[in-house]
Formats: C-alpha cells, sequence, structure tokens
C-alpha cells in the first residue's frame, strides 16, 4: 500500500540509538493509525552534541546539546516532529515547541560494562572507568573512591569500541538504549536504581512538536503513556528546581504504586561523590510537579550554600 499525501517528517540525530527510537516512534504511529511506512520519513540532524567529543557535557553546554539543532528544524518546518531522549533534553521548552508526549518508560537503570571483570565491585584498585556523565563519575566515585575515571565522550558504539581498545576497564552505559539496540547481553551487571539512581528521564522517548500544530498531536496522543508522563513530571520539577542553582551532578528517578501514589527519589552529589544528598517525597500523582519541586527544595536546604560553594573550588 502506499500513500499518498506528504510524508510526516520525523527528525532525530544519526546514532544508532537515535535512529532506534525514531523507528519505534514510526512503528508506534503506523500500529496506532494503520498507515504504512511510507507515510514517514525519517530525518537526521547532525547536533553540537554530536559534534563535540573532547569535552565533557557540563563544559560543552550540558542540557540541550544534543536537541538544539532538531528543535530549530522543527520550528523551521523542515520536520513535523522531533524524538529525543528525555534525559536529554532541557527543563525549559523553546518557544514556540511543545511537548507532545513520553512513550512508556523502557528499563531506567545504567549497566556497568567491564572488560575483564563483570562487576564494579571485582574491577582492581586503581581501575580506569570510562564516562563522560557527571552523575555516573559521582556514583562511582562514592562506590569506589580508588578508581580512576577518564571522559568517555561519543555514542554508545563509540565508547564500546573505546573500552575494547583498552582506553578503560569499564564504562556505564543506560540499559534502555542497549535494549534498543538488541544489545542487552553487552551489560555485564545491571545497577539497582537505590545504588545507582539514574538520571531524570532517563530510559523514556520524548515526541516534541510545534505548538498548535493540532494534526501532530492528534496523530501522537495514542501513544503517548500516562504513568510516565507523570514520572517525568516530577522528576523534571526536581531537575528545573536545581539546574538553575548548580551544575552539580543529579539523579532522580519517580515510581508509581499503582493505586495513585507517586515517590520520588531525588538525589544531589558532589563530583567526587564524597557528599550526598538525597530525599524520598511521596503523594498523589496529580501532585507530581509539586512533589518534584519539594524533593529539590529538600536536597537543596540539606546541602546548604556550602555545598556549591566548594563545588566552585573544585572546579577551579
Ligand atoms: N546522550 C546520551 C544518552 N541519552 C540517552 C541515552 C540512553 C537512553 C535513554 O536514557 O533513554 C544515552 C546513552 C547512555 O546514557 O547510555
Amino acid at each position: 500500500m502506499s500513500h499518498t499525501e506528504a510524508p510526516i517528517r520525523i527528525g532525530t540525530r544519526g546514532s544508532q540509538l537515535a535512529l532506534a527510537q525514531a523507528s519505534e516512534v514510526r512503528a508506534r504511529l503506523m500500529t496506532a493509525h494503520g498507515l504504512p511506512e511510507d507515510a514517514f520519513g525519517i530525518e537526521i540532524i547532525s547536533t553540537s552534541g554530536d559534534r563535540i567529543l573532547d569535552r565533557p557535557l557540563s563544559e560543552v553546554g550540558g542540557k540541550g546539546l544534543f536537541t538544539k539543532e532538531i528543535e530549530a528544524a522543527l520550528l523551521d518546518g523542515r520536520i513535523d516532529i522531533a524524538v529525543h531522549s528525555s534525559k536529554d533534553m532541557a527543563t525549559a521548552n523553546p518557544e514556540g515547541l511543545v511537548i507532545t508526549a513520553f512513550l512508556e518508560r523502557e528499563d531506567v537503570r545504567d549497566a556497568f560494562i567491564g572488560r575483564d571483570v563483570a562487576t564494579i565491585d571485582d574491577l582492581p584498585r586503581g581501575a580506569t572507568v570510562g564516562s563522560a556523565s557527571l552523575r555516573r563519575q559521582s556514583l562511582i566515585k562514592r562506590l569506589r573512591p580508588d578508581l580512576n575515571v577518564v571522559i568517555f565522550r561519543g555514542n554508545v558504539q563509540t565508547r564500546l569500541r573505546k573500552l575494547a581498545e583498552g582506553q578503560a576497564d569499564g564504562t556505564l552505559l543506560a540499559l534502555a538504549g542497549l535494549n534498543r539496540m538488541d544489545m542487552a547481553s553487552t551489560a555485564t551487571e545491571v545497577l539497582s536504581v537505590e545504588r545507582f539512581p539514574p538520571a531524570p528521564g532517563q530510559g523514556a522517548i520524548c515526541i516534541q512538536s510545534r505548538e498548535g500544530d493540532e494534526r501532530i498531536a492528534e496523530l501522537v496522543a495514542p501513544i503517548g503513556h500516562a504513568d510516565t508522563t507523570v514520572a517525568l513530571t516530577a522528576e523534571r520539577a526536581f531537575l528545573a528546581k536545581l539546574d538553575g542553582s548548580c551544575r552539580t551532578p543529579i539523579a532522580a528517578h519517580a515510581q508509581l504504586d499503582g493505586h495513585g501514589q507517586l515517590t520520588l527519589h531525588g538525589v544531589i552529589l558532589t563530583p567526587d561523590g564524597s557528599e550526598m544528598h538525597e530525599t524520598h517525597q511521596s503523594g498523589p500523582v496529580s501532585d507530581a510537579h509539586e512533589i518534584g519541586m519539594e524533593a529539590g527544595r529538600v536536597v537543596l536546604s540539606a546541602a546548604g550554600q556550602g555545598f556549591f560553594a566548594r563545588w566552585a573550588d573544585l572546579k577551579a
């Protein structure tokens, strides 16, 4: 069957993971509406996050790095739908764009990938772990202060190549990404959410469209996932509360109990992992945003002014 209308253009990064996510969105839209594959076009857009590979994400500008160029294409009308990893999105939505839906979350946990050993505990003293994420660097140093952490930038395939080449003894990746690329067997250890709390939004695909584009809003509505949306609302509110005031590592994970209650685990750490402040805040799912804000206030006041000042010293 061939489709006569102009294809709906889906914008995505070109990494294998990004393409897997865009294909999943297309497949879900095809199923939801009985549309053929050629009703959609996939447009690859290169982002600064794909091009700048020699510096940690926090130095290059952090959030927005993997989304800015795709959002510009959406605003310009070069694409109709943007597909992002929610984890890579800033908390402020650009003017003229809206988050149309979050898809049902994949596994939220991080995985350890060891070269010669299977687990973090089995790494020899002083072993090297590669990661570009401040959160992962900090959490692994907290577990194993003896480890040497090096910056690992690039997409999943690049990082796994660096690991295979011996640039590190282990690395950390989102299990969601590995699952989406049928690479779950690459993980040698799956890390629990309490021991290794994930990034806000980890494992959830986000769809963005132009404000007022009702055709796209209607098309996308059936593939949105209500529980994921609630969880992401809480996690992103926590991030928004902290974002303005610091660039310290942040972790957040919201869980629903199936009876209308949500619990958010929110965490901030120093980059060396020596100091951590965390809270669990619960309430009705209808208060997701407020629960996230409250968790942010709690960890901010527990950390105190000195927490951020000390980190400024560390950076200098
Ligand atoms: N820019 C990195 C990025 N953004 C989203 C994911 C994983 C997939 C997800 O969290 O949905 C990854 C790779 C990783 O952290 O291993």
